[in-house]
């Protein structure tokens, strides 16, 4: 993979914006998308079918069951797939609708990435219609978490993200936040706040008028088979952070030890948020986030709650104890 050791240019003297990423567009021009499979009816326990609606060019549908969040009255939707590869199909329209709206909007399109499976399941953008008819030119992408190591290191979410997806899209040079890899965890945390600060100065990213936090556009969030999104997990107390913007954190329980992450006040800033959960391993903690049962300790996904929409992507196995 060749990752340009120079950065494109510095907005101040600590912050870097990482190499522009312009590579061809690699789909076949002619390409169809693979059949839909059927889907069933879902309903899940304590949550009200109010709508079914038809998703997507490709003829997708899925059950979809919208229902209040219990607090804050904002809007939460849950959407069950059969398989993970229906799952993507939507998640691609749904982020390619988005970044109409936001482009048409403001000019620009705020995209936040997770590691790990999401990645993969963004795949879908890659492929007509959206790679030709999405406007590349308007994206900003920015991590949602980082593993303090370098970008070539094989434990990196931008290498994962430029391997399976940034590489095979044509953003602008400039438009794609990395992390400074040559600083400390607290260092490269500090960095990335003052990026970030910088760019809603610049009125690249929104201001939540709400909370003062900065308000992205969309925050594709995975989630981990113990609950945890971002680098926020049980029982941490970075879970309670309420002032920093990016904070660092040297014991995550899941490998590396060192990471950065965006603070709750930040996530729950944003206008849109994709939870996308796939596979049987998560049905137990998507039970726990979305059943009926209570438990005290609530597990850092519950805690998500935008100021704008939160919409639950699953496939078949991960809604399977709902
Ligand atoms: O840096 C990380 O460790 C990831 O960002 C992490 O938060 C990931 O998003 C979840 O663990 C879900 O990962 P999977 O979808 O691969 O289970």
């Amino acid at each position: 993979m060749a990752i340009a050791p120079t950065f494109l240019r510095t907005l101040s003297s600590s912050v870097r914006i990482f190499p522009p990423i312009i590579s061809p567009l690699v789909a076949p021009q002619n390409s169809v998308l693979p059949p839909i499979h059927h889907r069933r009816a879902f309903r899940l326990k304590g949550v009200s079918l109010v709508e079914k609606r038809k998703l997507g060019c490709c003829g997708v549908k899925a059950s979809m069951a919208t229902t209040a969040a219990e607090k804050g009255g904002d809007k939460k939707k849950v959407e069950v797939f059969d398989t993970e590869e229906d799952l993507a199909v939507s998640l691609a329209k749904y982020t390619a609708d988005l970044s109409e709206k936001f482009s048409k909007e403001r000019g620009a399109f705020t995209v936040v990435l997770s590691g790990g499976s999401l990645i993969k399941s963004l795949r879908k953008l890659l492929e007509p219609p959206y790679i030709d008819s999405i406007e590349w030119s308007k994206w900003h992408v920015f991590w949602v978490d980082e593993r303090v190591v370098p970008k070539d290191h094989v434990d990196s979410n931008y290498k994962l993200a430029y391997d399976g997806f940034l590489s095979k899209i044509p953003l602008l040079p400039g438009n794609v936040y990395a992390i400074n890899d040559a600083l400390s965890a607290e260092g490269a945390a500090d960095d990335y706040e003052t990026c970030l600060k910088h760019l809603v100065k610049i009125n690249v990213i929104d201001l939540s008028a709400a909370s003062g936090f900065p308000k992205f556009d969309l925050v594709l969030l995975g989630m981990g088979p113990d609950g945890h999104v971002a680098s926020l997990f049980p029982g941490h107390p970075l879970l309670k952070e309420n002032e920093k913007w990016v904070t660092f954190i040297k014991d995550s329980p899941k490998p590396p030890p060192e990471r950065i992450t965006f603070t709750f006040p930040v996530v729950n800033s944003s206008a849109y948020i994709a939870l996308v959960v796939a596979g049987a391993g998560k049905a137990g903690v998507v039970q726990t986030a979305l059943g009926n049962s209570q438990n005290s300790d609530k597990l850092p996904v519950q805690m998500v709650s935008p100021e704008g929409e939160l919409t639950w992507f699953l496939d078949k196995a991960a809604a399977s104890k709902l």
